[in-house]
């Protein structure tokens, strides 16, 4: 079979819901001697510039009805896109029953993620699935050995150009090809997910439905993975709630960001970002190393830089709130691979700038975090709803007091901020909490006993009459006995243990107040 490399564009089909840059691309075409078939609305505005335009309907001596959902569906449109021109009997058969080939199709489609994003009926996101949309589209992309597809206006540029140069070449059809079933899978996968979850329950009532489907754009080949032996790109959700998230973010200054910063600048900012006030996170190697909040954003910075300084040197900063220009005067004096922030007070990013290599990002707290995660095993990938706080249990009013006083207003707000805390902290995790800040972490151990050891030792002196946080039970009275040996002056855990009773025991002997949660917050 023969191959065609460039085809000449002479003939185009136009038919577009994103009507942006279409003036231009048409007047070029129309100059360059294009003939133009449209349908109604894309037809009309061409129309409307004076230029000639043959309307889909004359073309197929059958009018656009039910409401535009039949306007291309025809076989004389058909045929004229997914004729293979390499094929001689093609080309005969088209002859035979007076088709007119097609060099070009023009086409986007119906907004449907939009209409359902703003909050339209059932009935109008239906009306919203494109379906001669998108036939046209993968009707001219299978057929790019002798048709050109373009869906995005983004292109159009382009077209005009292989308009002057004689045609697309081959290996442009087939980009744009591969450009434009990414478009149409990208859509159906938001019709199906939609159609499987929000028109109808496919979950037989277990929340999660019976498939799950994703898309995902390439936004950036990034400089190398964990380790530099590992290649990694970023790719970006299509249907992220608000399309934002730190994938969206905006960087302002300083090097190009690395697989290890977005993993620790993901965790920095769902730590900072859950607090009601201002608040920062320090977060090394997905782990916090400082956390606090505090009546301004430079306060609540001190104090969680104060937590473990040794560790801070080299971390992720976030906070929830815009950067003063003092709160950006203690970041310079530290070594500090990025901080992310809603915004930046006038006057701050100049000063973190003065620092060469601190990544600079903004990156609004996201208004709709996202509800279920996603994590990638062999073969398959679990699904969860995310450890947002406001969980039952977290509120200390639902605590039960498994021993000691109860805790003065200070003391209960100090356990409420370690209890907040510790869940960003990666299991086994204990924390140490003092006015609203974290003066001891410890975390990722295999026994608890071990992360009590670290959180005090972390602590040192800062232990005696801080309170601390479990994000489980304690399986025995060893651990809660280093916190109470450390000083700590109240606990905080979920309780639930066979062995409950030692550990309440302990707790009694040294005359510590301990709250059961009873909600458990580990972090894998
Ligand atoms: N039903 C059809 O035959 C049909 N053919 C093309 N469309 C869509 O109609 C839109 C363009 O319509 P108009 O040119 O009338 O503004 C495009 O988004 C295109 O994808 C159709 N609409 C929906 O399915």
């Amino acid at each position: 079979m023969t191959t065609l490399d460039q085809v000449p564009i002479r003939r185009a089909l136009v038919s577009v819901y994103d009507k942006s840059g279409l003036e231009e691309l048409v007047r070029g075409l129309h100059e360059a001697g294009v003939t133009l078939v449209s349908t109604g609305g894309s037809a009309a505005l061409i129309e409307g510039l004076g230029i000639p335009v043959t309307k889909v309907e004359d073309l197929t001596g059958f009018p656009e009805c039910l409401d535009g959902r039949v306007k291309t569906l025809h076989p004389k449109v058909h045929a004229g896109i997914l004729a293979d021109r390499r094929l001689d009997s093609h080309v005969q058969q088209l002859a035979d029953l007076g088709v007119e080939p097609f060099d070009l199709v023009v086409s986007n489609l119906y907004p449907f993620r939009e209409t359902v994003a703003s909050g339209a009926t059932p009935d109008e996101c239906v009306e919203q699935i494109d379906i001669g949309g998108p036939s046209m589209v993968r009707a001219a992309a299978k057929n790019h050995p002798s048709v050109a597809i373009v869906t995005s206006p983004a292109r159009y540029g382009e077209v005009l150009a292989a308009v002057a140069a004689g045609g697309f070449t081959l290996a442009q059809r087939q980009r744009l090809a591969a450009e434009a079933f990414t478009h149409t899978a990208s859509y159906d996968v938001a019709v199906a997910s939609w159609m499987g979850s929000v028109l109808t329950d496919t979950s037989e009532g277990t929340g999660f439905p019976a498939w799950v489907g994703a898309t995902w754009e390439k936004a950036a080949v990034l400089r190398y993975g964990e380790n530099p032996h590992q290649p990694a790109a970023l790719y970006r959700s299509e249907s992220a709630p608000g399309g934002g998230g730190l994938a969206g973010a905006e960087q302002l200054h300083g090097k190009e960001m690395s697989y290890n910063n977005y993993v620790d600048t993901d965790a920095a900012r769902r730590a900072a970002n859950d607090f009601a006030e201002p608040a920062v996170a320090i977060i090394k190697h997905a782990n916090p190393c400082g956390i606090a909040v505090g009546a301004d954003v430079a306060e609540a910075h001190r104090r969680a830089h104060a937590c473990d300084p040794v560790s801070a040197f080299g971390g992720v900063i976030a906070v929830n709130r815009p950067v003063s220009v003092e709160m950006a005067r203690q970041v310079a004096e530290v070594f500090t691979e990025v901080i992310v922030a809603p915004a930046y007070e006038e006057g701050a990013v100049e000063v973190l700038q003065g620092k060469k290599n601190i990544r600079i990002l903004v990156c609004p707290v996201d208004e709709h975090p996202e509800a279920v995660e996603f994590r990638r095993i062999s073969g398959g990938v679990l699904l969860q709803h995310v450890d947002h706080v406001d969980a039952e249990g977290d509120d200390p009013s639902t605590w039960t007091l498994a021993t000691g006083e109860a805790a003065s207003p200070e003391v209960l707000a100090d356990l409420a901020f370690a209890w907040k805390a510790c869940r960003y902290v990666k299991s086994n995790a204990i924390l140490l909490a003092k006015d609203g800040a974290s003066v001891g972490v410890g975390m990722g151990q295999v026994n608890r006993v071990d992360s009590c050891r670290l959180a005090v030792e972390r602590a040192g002196e800062r232990a005696r009459g801080s309170v601390a946080a479990s994000d489980a039970f304690f399986p025995f009275e060893d651990g809660p006995q280093v916190l109470i040996d450390g000083g700590v002056a109240a606990i905080v855990q979920p309780g639930g243990s066979v062995r409950d009773e030692l550990t309440i025991e302990a707790c009694k002997a040294a005359g510590v107040t301990m709250y059961f949660t009873g909600t458990r917050h580990f972090a894998h």
